[in-house]
């Protein structure tokens, strides 16, 4: 398609689609005025932070993934690296079916499959180069959360397959790169047009395509093709903002070489992947040698390797073995990675679009990313060479205009980005978006109104008849046979601009195009140039006498040329940009924690990107914390990273933050939409009792500390063989006796000790008349109350803890207790005090003091109601199932009697074993 068309479609397809856009933004912020979440919506975010970690819907996820809950088909087109797949991630989560991901390259989902199984998540996928014979029978039986399959395998497995899946159950079929469905996408794939058949095969199934490049042409394509009905059609905004962009020109050669092996080599040291794109196979030698004999090592990707050595250059450079890939673009789609800090193009690409799509490869993870063009100027005179298999006129055309596209992309004084998006028909808002090196690097202008004159002059006197060279190779005084023979020798301009170079003309060339004095026209593969009106009029208003001023930028490929030798400030310099926000240490702690998440991955066998993504370890970096339930709340970790590697990260962040002299739990000073507060010391050094033997430390500090249940820590994975219940309770018991802090609440409820067991047990302690054999005790008491049970009580009235604020009132009778004083001996003023013991500790130096406790009503209802409500650890749950999304605050006025520490040590624990998360400081159930 032509430049003017794929803008005219790009325009009439925003303009169309704005309205329905507006409806949706619209419905969907009235709904979240109403504050009335369903259900659905609440799951919906649950998932994503305990299977995605993350805190919030990225723009337009969230409608997605509602209508396809809805069952609606959905024509998705949003920019690469804007979330697509997890519009078609949640969904078989939050209902439990399957959903089926058509895509059509192995690579990209053996990838995406790797990184799914990371989070936790049921996936496979089905191809040529599956080898697992059981995965298609495990598949039809539902046993996958999403199922990834090539188009040739989707058409191609028995319906038998389907059948059984649908009973099973299957909740979408989403066509991932939707644009190969149509001839006029850029990568159309003939098999993908037999998807339609599956329609019939699976009726009222949600389709849902997605895409990041699609024209209106493509798009009704894809409906059509998918017989999609009445699809809900969503675009996103194609501004990458984490993107910079920045354009040199170069001349080739081993001193640009050189340069550029430089500048990697900086690159290197900031840790993060760098794709080098070159227009020919001779380059991309040329660079890997380059590099090769700097002792840099570097992946080489292109169309003349064998299948083998392509397969595990790919796979070496997924996995950060190998930090630069000098690749052509052959090294494309599959190309999922989403640490890709830089992207250099060597070499002008053949158009905008595919400029704006392999570019797109870098920062797909948000974080900042730049991009970098180096041309020269014999790039833009390809054209023939781009235009040879094109048949038509139209079609070279097509192929001229895209080449003119990126050449004025190239040429551009003004900001990139704006420029950029106009191209792709969406309105940017700004001149300047402070992201491209024309915006943040101050030009040097300067009145050129003499040179311009020169120029348009030349230009006027060939005539429109010819391109850009030879009005320049006139001005330089040039004597080729083709000036002389068309007697341009003869000209009064001749040679008078002998002073700069060629490229400094067609630089000044280039800016009187975009500013509409000189006009480039197309024939079949050649260019022409002729003065407009407006550069008619400007020659007009100029004599020797008057000049009017023309002030314009001297851009980079004018520099160092009489007197045009401003300087370029160093713009776009990765390892300023992912360092960003960072203190020198905080810098250095996250670079370790980099290699030790490497190591994790090499461990894994998985890519390093599949364990957790660079944001996340630099919100890592710099928050440190300390304990499960803070790591638990950093954007980008979930549940399955926590329990697979949480103590993992937790053991690295806290000795590689002392290597580097810094402090746990700082805060976070990324926005980090509000996941990073000031940490609160929940305890300290001298909460913590005598040395314990480490099988019972482990235990408290699991239970105590990282909140653990009593069940999770006697099954804890990594554990050689699980142990008993009781004997992690016996050992909770014995921290406490040796006087380490215990919530004392939370450790009845997990027993099961209750006001009237309690009771029970006084009455048998004083039939038996004595504490020492637990035994006699436990002869006399029911086969359901346990020695954990005695044992608790027994350490209870030693420590002093009061049990009618303590225990849960006992279900079945509902009775008040009746706790009768059976020990002889006189209670101390502690034992006596009525206050609730929530979090304490037995002194070890209290002697055994038998203790006499007063009798009383404490679980009359009119009692109830005067003693302020204590949280649990269930009835906080409990509360917050009827109560989701509340503050601290909300908490504590709820639960007057348990300490603001208390509180907090109760959700900590609960979120870092996911049962809650919080966003913004609100707490609400997974
Ligand atoms: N809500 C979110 N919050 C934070 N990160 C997110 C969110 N959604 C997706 N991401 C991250 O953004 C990155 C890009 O997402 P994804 O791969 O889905 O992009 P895409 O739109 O499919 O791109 P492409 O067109 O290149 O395939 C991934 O690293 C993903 O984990």
């Amino acid at each position: 398609m032509s430049m003017s068309k794929f803008q005219n479609h790009f325009c009439y397809l925003c303009g169309a689609l704005e309205l329905k856009e507006q409806k949706a933004v619209h419905s969907y912020s009235s709904n979240s005025t109403t504050g009335k979440e369903s259900s659905r919506d609440k799951k919906m975010e649950a998932i994503l932070k305990s299977s995605f970690g993350f805190s919030a819907f990225r723009p337009y996820q969230k409608k997605v993934i509602q209508d396809i809950l809805q069952g609606k088909d959905c024509l998705v087109v949003m920019a690469t690296g804007s979330g697509k797949s997890l519009c078609y991630q949640v969904p078989p989560l939050v209902v439990g079916k399957t959903g089926i991901v058509v895509s059509p390259l192995i690579s990209l989902m053996q990838d995406q499959v790797m990184a799914l199984k990371q989070r936790g998540i049921m996936s496979e996928y089905l191809g040529s180069t599956q080898t697992d014979s059981t995965v298609q029978a495990k598949a039809e039986n539902g046993q996958y959360n999403i199922l990834f399959m090539t188009p040739e395998k989707a058409c191609s497995v028995p319906i038998s397959f389907w059948s059984k899946l649908q009973k099973a159950g299957i909740c979408l079929f989403a066509v991932d790169e939707a644009h190969c469905i149509s001839e006029w996408g850029h990568d159309f794939r003939v098999e993908y047009n037999r998807l339609d058949k599956l329609r019939d095969v699976l009726p009222g199934l949600p389709f849902v395509a997605l895409t990041a490049t699609a024209t209106e042409k493509v798009r009704s394509d894809i409906i059509s093709s998918l017989k999609m009905k009445d699809p809900q059609v969503t675009i996103g905004s194609f501004d990458r903002t984490n993107l910079f962009y920045g354009v040199k020109s170069f001349n080739r050669g081993p001193l640009f070489l050189n340069e550029l092996v430089l500048d990697i080599s900086k690159y290197l040291a900031s840790g993060g992947s760098t794709i080098i794109y070159c227009t020919t196979i001779k380059d991309v030698e040329q660079i890997f040698k380059a590099l090769e004999e700097a002792g840099i090592s570097a992946g080489i990707y292109h169309g003349q390797m064998d299948k083998k050595a392509r397969a595990e250059s790919h796979r070496l450079f997924i996995r950060d073995e190998l930090q630069i890939m000098v690749a052509t673009i052959a090294f494309g789609m599959g190309i999922d990675k989403p640490n890709i800090r830089q992207v250099i193009h060597y070499g002008c690409p053949k158009s905008l679009e595919s400029y704006y799509q392999e570019s797109g490869r870098c920062g797909r993870d948000g974080m900042a990313s730049v991009c970098w063009l180096y041309y020269t100027r014999s790039d833009f005179s390809k054209a023939d060479f781009y235009c040879g298999e094109s048949q038509t006129e139209n079609q070279r055309r097509a192929i001229m205009e895209s080449l003119m596209a990126a050449q004025q992309y190239c040429s551009l004084a003004t900001c990139r980005r704006s420029f950029l998006l106009n191209y792709f028909g969406e309105k940017y808002q700004s001149d300047k978006c402070g992201n491209c090196d024309n915006c943040i690097v101050s030009k040097k202008e300067r009145d050129m109104s003499k040179e311009a004159f020169l120029l348009l002059a030349t230009i006027q006197s060939c005539r429109g008849k010819w391109g850009l060279n030879m009005p320049v190779d006139i001005l330089r005084g040039s004597r080729a046979k083709k000036i002389l023979d068309a007697q341009f020798d003869k000209l009064p301009l001749h040679g008078l601009g002998r002073e700069y170079s060629s490229n400094w003309w067609k630089a000044l060339a280039s800016q009187l195009i975009s500013q509409g004095y000189l006009t480039e026209n197309i024939r079949d593969v050649y260019r022409t140039i002729s003065i407009s009106a407006k550069g008619e009029k400007f020659l007009n208003s100029t004599r020797d006498d008057c000049q009017l001023p023309l002030v314009l930028p001297v851009t980079s490929e004018m520099i160092g040329e009489s007197g045009d030798d401003s300087t370029l400030i160093e713009a776009g310099r990765m390892e300023n940009l992912t360092k960003s926000g960072l203190s020198e240490a905080e810098a250095k702690l996250f670079q370790m924690l980099l290699d030790e998440r490497m190591k994790l991955a090499r461990s894994a066998g998985t890519a390093p990107y599949a364990i957790c993504g660079d944001l996340t370890v630099k919100k890592i970096a710099l928050t440190r914390p300390s304990t499960k339930a803070r790591l638990a709340n950093i954007d980008g970790v979930n549940q399955h990273l926590l329990k697979m590697h949480g103590d993992l990260i937790l053991q690295a962040v806290k000795h590689l933050s002392q290597e580097v002299g810094l402090s746990l739990d700082g805060e976070c000073k990324e926005d980090g939409n509000g996941q990073c507060t000031t940490a609160r010391k929940l305890y300290t050094e001298s909460n913590q009792g005598r040395p314990l033997a480490p099988a019972k430390f482990e235990a408290w500090k699991m239970w105590y500390e990282d909140g653990l249940s009593i069940p999770k820590i006697a099954n804890f994975p990594g554990r050689s063989a699980p142990i008993k219940e009781t004997t992690v309770s016996g050992y909770i018991l014995d921290a406490a006796q040796e006087g380490y802090t215990i919530d004392w609440t939370k450790f009845c409820d997990e027993i099961g000790l209750t006001c009237s067991i309690f009771s029970d047990i006084q009455s048998a302690v004083s039939k038996v008349g004595s504490t020492d054999k637990l035994k006699a005790i436990k002869d006399e008491l029911p086969e359901e109350i346990s020695y954990a049970h005695i044992k608790a009580c027994l350490l209870m009235q030693k420590c002093g803890i009061s049990p009618e604020s303590t225990l849960p009132r006992d279900e079945k009778t509902d009775e008040p207790m009746n706790v009768v004083p059976k020990f002889s001996g006189s209670p101390t003023s502690k034992q006596q005090k009525e206050e609730p013991n929530v979090a304490a500790a037995c002194n070890p130096s209290t002697e055994e003091i038998p203790i006499s406790l007063k009798r009383q009503k404490v679980c009359e209802s009119d009692e109830e109601n005067r003693i302020p409500v204590k949280a649990t650890v269930s009835s906080l749950v409990e509360w917050l199932k009827n109560n989701d999304g509340v503050t601290l605050d909300n908490m504590m006025q709820n639960f007057k009697g348990s300490e603001e520490e208390s509180l907090v040590a109760m959700l900590n624990a609960l979120e870092g074993d996911f049962v809650i998360y919080r966003k913004n400081n609100v707490y609400k159930l997974m």
